[in-house]
């Protein structure tokens, strides 16, 4: 199977020495992932990290063989990312900022914008001003412009945040039929542990820095996370 991500000896510590270290993790094409770990344990800065955003102290991240590092462009030329607030020209509407997203890449049709309007449920808000949008609204655009250049690689920092219920079941569907029908991998951190629990086949426990792996399996992910953290925290 081909491998989306390989991280190897990854640490980023930061000046209050909390941080990642020394993760090994490889996620291969078509899985969906899940990333969990209290307040504080390093997801976003694994997932920044992932997708250069952020440069780790030592260790290599190579997306689909490429090493981010001396490649940047080539790289993250496959990946779509929603880490932290959305990005968006708030005084024009989603539409409008969707399709100058679909301007930097070939091939994304205005039939492509109106699915991922559709998919996110913001159609009937397309032409209005993103900047009128709740909280709620504005993270479904996150989602709808990581979703637009048809990546292959997804990743997705708390995306239910500040979604109503209505979102929630709408992101996981889209997260299914997209998994099923273009075997796109996902990597998705979340403390909303039942919706992971739903839509993720393998799972990345990051506590006090550290990760380890975790197959879908029959004791409910709950148990094993609070094992996990009792463990680490004895
Ligand atoms: N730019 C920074 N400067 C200093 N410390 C930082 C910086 N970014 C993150 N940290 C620290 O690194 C640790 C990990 O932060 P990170 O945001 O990755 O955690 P997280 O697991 O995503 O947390 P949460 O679940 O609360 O969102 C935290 O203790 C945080 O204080």
């Amino acid at each position: 199977m081909e491998k989306a991500v390989v991280i190897t000896g990854m640490t980023k510590q930061f000046s209050n020495g909390r941080g990642i270290q020394n993760i090994d993790l490889t996620i291969y094409q078509g899985e969906i992932v899940g990333i969990l770990g209290p307040n504080g344990a390093g997801k976003t800065t694994l997932l920044k990290c992932l997708t250069g955003l952020t440069s780790p102290d030592r260790g290599k991240v190579e997306l689909f063989a490429i090493d981010i590092q001396s490649n940047y462009k080539e790289a993250i030329g496959p990946v779509g990312a929603l880490i932290g607030p959305a990005v968006a020209y708030e005084k024009m509407s989603p539409y409008k900022n969707l399709k100058m997203i679909s301007r930097l890449y070939s091939g994304i049709t205005d039939t492509d914008i109106d699915m991922v309007l559709q998919q996110t449920g913001l159609t009937p808000f397309k032409d209005e001003k993103i900047s009128s949008f709740s909280m709620g609204m504005k993270q479904r655009f996150g989602i709808a412009s990581a979703l637009i250049s048809k990546p292959r690689l997804i990743v997705l920092d708390e995306p239910t945040n500040g979604l109503d219920i209505d979102g929630l079941l709408l992101l996981r569907k889209t997260i299914q039929e997209i998994s099923k029908h273009s075997g796109v991998t996902f990597v998705i951190s979340s403390h909303h542990i039942s919706e992971l629990e739903k839509l993720c086949n393998r799972f990345c426990f990051l506590i006090n820095g550290e990760v380890s792996v975790y197959e879908a399996g029959n004791e409910p992910l709950e148990d094993v996370y609070v094992r996990k953290v009792e463990v680490a925290v004895r």
